[in-house]
């Protein structure tokens, strides 16, 4: 693959830019598999950042995503506007209409979007919006203003991703649990997992899921929940073990409200940046059987961004 980029842009200090030489999986992903959760960024040059961005990322183009694709095995893409872009999703757009119908995305809008907007977007293959709740990423933005997009929304079919902290959830579950859409949580609502899997806070997450049949999750970022790891690089076929039982758990539990994804380019790193092919070979230990994995990686990603084909 490329090397990455910034051109006019400096990077925020510390960015830890995406793996060159990804290693090709051991796990061999099921036919028509979806990477549910990536992104792009710019190229600043072409898509410049936004202005109330909280990072300045390395580039991460559309053709360098879906090299990635090919190279893992991977036959689609769901595309996740990136906060660095804010409400201005040009970058996602264009990468959506360029990947010949094998990418669908979800954006971020405002209250002033106007129909005519969603409405391209919609013919682009946007097929949600998402709302961010982590503090370091985003200002806040009113209830009432998300509210109203996700009731809007509904018109087209979209669904609302959610990206929270487990220690927020209770504080955000009578809104979460109002949305009149299907939710997607990102990243497993980002659970300490330094906490026993049988403990309070993810117990709360587990209801959420239960008791809430249109709340679904993404069984995503084992790199960035992991605390003690081991890292997925060197080869390392047995990585992020803490994580295991939580992902394996929801997996088992809710196996068809559950997605994968990569989270290339990864942004935000501090420890290490994964081996995106190893991050691949991870997968069976969340989701050990041939029927699981299908409903994963699959059947549940082609349900929700690709229903006209099911
Ligand atoms: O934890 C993060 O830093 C992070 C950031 C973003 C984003 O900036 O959009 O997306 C993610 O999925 C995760």
């Amino acid at each position: 693959m490329d090397k990455p980029t910034s051109g006019d842009f400096t990077k925020t200090a510390g960015w830890m830019d995406w793996y060159t030489g990804p290693s090709k999986p051991r796990f061999q992903l099921p036919a028509g598999a979806v990477d549910a959760h990536c992104h792009v960024f710019g190229p600043g040059t072409e898509f410049p950042y936004a202005p109330e961005r909280k990072y300045t990322p390395c580039d991460a183009s559309k053709h360098q995503l879906y090299a990635l694709r090919d190279h893992l095995g991977f036959a689609r893409n769901v595309v996740v506007q990136a906060t660095c872009h804010g409400a201005d999703n040009r970058a996602l757009v264009d990468a959506l209409v360029n990947s010949g119908g094998m990418a669908r995305g979800v954006a971020t809008v405002k209250r002033s979007v106007t129909d005519q907007e969603i409405q391209a977007m919609h013919d682009a293959g946007v097929r949600g919006v998402r709302f961010n709740f982590v503090k370091r990423l985003v200002d806040f933005t009113p209830k009432d203003e998300l509210m109203e997009i996700a009731g809007r929304i509904q018109k087209w079919g979209w669904h609302v991703v959610i990206y929270f902290e487990a220690v927020d959830l209770p504080e955000l579950w009578d809104f979460f649990t109002a949305l009149p859409t299907t939710v997607v949580v990102d990243h497993m609502g980002r659970p300490d997992v330094s906490l026993p899997v049988d403990g309070p806070q993810f117990a709360l997450f587990q209801k959420f899921m239960r008791e809430h049949s249109n709340v679904w999750s993404k069984v995503s970022c084992p790199e960035r929940l992991s605390v003690t790891g081991p890292k997925a690089l060197s080869g390392e076929q047995n990585a992020y073990q803490d994580v295991i039982p939580f992902a394996q758990r929801i997996v088992q539990e809710f196996p068809d409200r559950v997605l994968w994804g990569t989270d290339w380019p990864h942004p935000n790193l501090k420890d290490h940046m994964p081996d995106d092919g190893l991050l691949v070979d991870f997968i069976p230990h969340i989701a050990p059987t041939a029927e699981l994995q299908k409903k994963l990686l699959v059947d549940n990603p082609m349900r929700l961004y690709w229903p006209e084909e099911g």
